[in-house]
Parts: structure tokens; C-alpha cells; sequence
């Protein structure tokens, strides 16, 4: 059996990112950056007034002006200024031609239908725009790796830009096992449960900006469960299987998988909840087997499926790891690391209540895992833990 770290290593060693696509600039939120984008206009394309005001040869600045003509932002028109007058102008519009200088309209006095200045302040060039000086043309934009952010799609296409070449997010098939399942919404018979693992996961795919997820149900039957799969990763980048991985006679995960040629790079891993933990690679795609419990299918998700995810989209991971101080004794047998569903407040972690993996009622309170080392078996209240502070 392999160690946490060693099972997230050789999943990141697994992990390569998708094939970037061409997308609209409108669909591109929240991806990231593939290539680097170079700027194709000068922006601004002309010395634009960054206020309501007037524009000036500054040299004229102590000077009484004549108001000459009007710039409105949009004017398409412009016209040229000589020396002792001015123009009225507003943010955004083009400079008059000859004027270099722009005052604020609360600024001025007027006299004998005359402009007065009265800013101690101005300087030449000041409020106005340079031509290119948010971005010239020719010069890098944005580089690859660029999260974009509602700013950087706003920044794109302020310079013009339509499509953006990205790395995708993943297509994922999520398959449940097992005969037991029932849908919610349906009478449980005896030994049927309600089915909650595609439910919890495809919301955390959602929450993730994942929304091409498959959900397939497969009868605790090996031929069907390896056709299921088959289909699975024809049609898909991720397969998250729920349940069967253990040791039981109708856990079928291993078996299809090895039918399907899928490569199994590790089972089984030093942990609670999840230590049935199966994952394989077929070419690029990603196998998850998440051991069936639903406190063990989210522990799991958090601590291998997710970075997964977010490597093959090149995404930060929403999962924050950062130090906390325990709150309460706890103790555990040597051998495993424990994943403690728990609070995070003011620098705290409490584990809470209920931490068997069939449960979901501490998960579904819980802000952080709590991460309690292998080797440990006593904690005191006040030790540093690692503690991963979950994703809304
Ligand atoms: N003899 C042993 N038995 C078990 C071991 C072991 O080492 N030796 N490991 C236990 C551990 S730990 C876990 S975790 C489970 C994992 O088993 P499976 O992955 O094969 O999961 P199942 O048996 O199919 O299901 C476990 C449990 O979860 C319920 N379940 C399954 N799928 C769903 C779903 N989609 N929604 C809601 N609940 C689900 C299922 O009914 C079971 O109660 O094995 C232990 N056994
Ligand atoms: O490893 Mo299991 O998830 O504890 O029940």
C-alpha cells in the first residue's frame, strides 16, 4: 500500500493538460490562458481626454482662451486648434488636432466669453490618454497561464480581441455501482440506499466550472459495468466510478478496468477514509476508482481528483492547504493518514462529530479537511495540523 504523497505524485506524474481549443472571448471565462496573446492595435488608437473639460496647447495655459468647437466622445470628426484657443471636450473623445493638455471644466472661470484657467497643477500632457498606453501594438498582451478573469476578459476585448486559445475543461463521466442504489424521489425496499455519489460529485464539477459530466449507473455485474466503461472513456477526459473497488465478490472496478486497457497505476492507498482508492490511466484519460462510501467518494474527489482536474485545465487548486492549531486532543491508531471532516475558524480546526465514511452529515457541515499524519497516534490540543480548507 503507497502513502498519500506518493499516490498524489503519481497522479500529477500521470497528468498532462488537455489539447488547448480556440473559443469566443463571451465563452472564455474562467479558463486558462494557452497561448500568449500580442496586441494588434495601439490602445487607445488616438490621445483621448480622461475628463469633461477643455483642451489647450499647454503653453497657452495662463492665457485668455476662445472656445472653438466641442469633442464629444465618439466624434468621428476632429478639427485643429491654434494657439490662444481652446475646445470644449468630454471623457473619452479625441484630443482637437494641436491641442496637447486637457483641463478639468472645474478648473476654469469664464469672463467676456473668454476661458480662464485656475489650475495651479497642469502639466503638459496632463488629462489625456497617450495613443498605445494601455497597450501597443506588436507588444505581449497577456501571456499563457493567464487566468481569465472577468478583468482580463474585460481587458481582451478593450484591445480587440474576439477568440482566445485555451485549455479546455475536462469532459467527465461519473459511473455509480452498485445494485443496492436507489434514485431519491423512490421507496427504498429493503437494502436499497438512496443514490447520493453522483449527486455530491456533479456538484462539486459544477462548483469547478466542470458542466460536461456524464452520469452512468452500472449493475454490480462485470460485463456491464465493463461496457459502461468502455463507453466512458470513448467519451470522456475523467472517469469517476463510486463504489466496487474493495474486496468484496460483486466489486468489479479492477476487474472491468483491466478489460477496458486501462493501466493501473496504484490500489489502494494509507488513508481513512478512501483506502480502497483505485486509479489507472488509458492514454491521456484518468481513471478514479473512489472507494463507494460517500464520505470516502469526497474525501477522495478533494485530495486527488480535483489537483487532477485542475492540471489538466492548468487551473489553481481551489483547495487551499495551510496550517491550523488544533482544538482538541484526538487520537488514532499508527498506519493511516486521517482526513477529519472539521471547522476552520480563527486560525482553529475542530474535528466534528460523526466521521464515518458512510456519513455525509459532518461533510456536509465540515469547512476543512483536517490532515493527521500516518506514523501519529496522539494529537493535543494546540499542535499545528495541516488542515485543507475546502471549496465553497
Ligand atoms: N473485508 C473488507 N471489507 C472492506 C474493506 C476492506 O479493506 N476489507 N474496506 C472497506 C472500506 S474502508 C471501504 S471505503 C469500502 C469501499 O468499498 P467499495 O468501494 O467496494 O464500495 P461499495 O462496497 O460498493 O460501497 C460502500 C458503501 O457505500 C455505499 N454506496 C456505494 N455507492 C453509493 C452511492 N452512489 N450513493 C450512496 N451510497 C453508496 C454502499 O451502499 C456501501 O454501503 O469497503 C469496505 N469493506
Ligand atoms: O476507507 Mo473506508 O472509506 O474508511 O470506509
Amino acid at each position: 500500500m503507497i502513502t498519500v504523497s506518493e499516490a498524489k505524485q503519481l497522479i500529477s506524474e500521470c497528468t498532462t493538460p488537455l489539447m488547448p481549443i480556440e473559443v469566443s472571448l463571451k465563452d472564455a471565462s474562467g479558463y486558462v490562458l494557452a497561448a500568449d496573446i500580442f496586441a494588434r492595435y495601439d490602445i487607445p488608437a488616438f490621445r483621448q481626454s480622461s475628463m469633461d473639460g477643455y483642451a489647450l496647447i499647454f503653453e497657452d495655459h495662463k492665457k485668455e482662451l476662445n472656445l472653438v468647437g466641442e469633442m464629444a466622445a465618439g466624434t468621428p470628426h476632429s478639427f485643429p486648434i491654434k494657439s490662444g484657443e481652446t475646445s470644449r471636450i468630454f471623457t473619452g473623445a479625441p484630443l482637437p488636432d494641436g491641442a496637447d493638455t486637457v483641463v478639468m471644466q472645474e478648473k476654469i472661470s469664464k469672463a467676456n466669453g473668454k476661458i480662464i484657467l485656475h489650475d495651479v497643477q497642469l502639466r503638459l500632457g496632463s488629462n489625456v490618454r497617450g495613443i498605445g498606453s494601455e497597450v501597443k501594438a506588436g507588444e505581449l498582451a497577456m501571456q499563457q497561464g493567464n487566468l481569465l478573469s472577468p478583468a482580463a476578459i474585460g481587458f481582451l476585448a478593450g484591445i480587440g480581441i474576439t477568440t482566445v486559445v485555451v485549455f479546455p475543461m475536462p469532459k467527465v463521466a461519473i459511473i455509480v455501482t452498485g445494485k443496492e442504489l436507489q434514485q431519491p424521489g423512490l421507496e427504498l425496499s429493503l437494502g436499497q440506499v438512496y443514490e447520493s455519489n453522483s449527486y455530491s460529485l456533479s456538484a462539486a464539477l459544477k462548483g469547478e466550472g466542470i458542466h460536461m459530466v456524464e452520469v452512468m449507473e452500472a449493475d454490480d455485474n462485470l460485463e456491464i459495468l465493463t461496457n459502461i466503461l468502455q463507453s466512458a472513456l470513448e467519451n470522456s477526459d475523467v472517469v469517476l466510478l463510486t463504489g466496487g473497488v474493495s474486496v468484496g465478490d460483486y466489486d468489479f472496478v479492477i476487474e472491468a478496468s483491466t478489460r477496458c486497457g486501462i493501466e493501473q497505476i496504484f490500489h489502494k492507498v494509507k488513508q481513512k477514509p478512501g483506502k480502497p482508492l483505485f486509479f489507472g490511466r488509458k492514454d491521456q484519460k484518468l481513471i478514479f476508482g473512489l472507494p463507494g462510501n460517500p464520505s470516502s467518494v469526497l474525501s477522495c474527489y478533494y485530495n486527488y481528483v480535483l489537483p487532477a482536474l485542475k492540471d489538466l485545465s492548468q487551473k489553481q487548486n481551489t483547495v487551499k492547504e495551510i496550517t491550523a492549531e488544533l482544538s482538541q486532543d484526538h487520537k488514532k491508531p499508527a498506519g493511516l493518514t486521517h482526513f477529519l471532516k472539521g471547522k476552520y475558524e480563527h486560525g482553529k480546526a475542530t474535528p466534528l462529530n460523526a466521521q464515518e465514511s458512510f456519513r455525509l452529515s459532518s461533510f456536509a457541515q465540515a469547512n476543512c479537511l483536517i490532515l493527521l499524519n500516518e506514523e501519529q497516534q496522539e494529537f493535543n490540543a494546540g499542535d499545528s495540523v495541516t488542515v485543507m480548507l475546502l471549496p465553497d
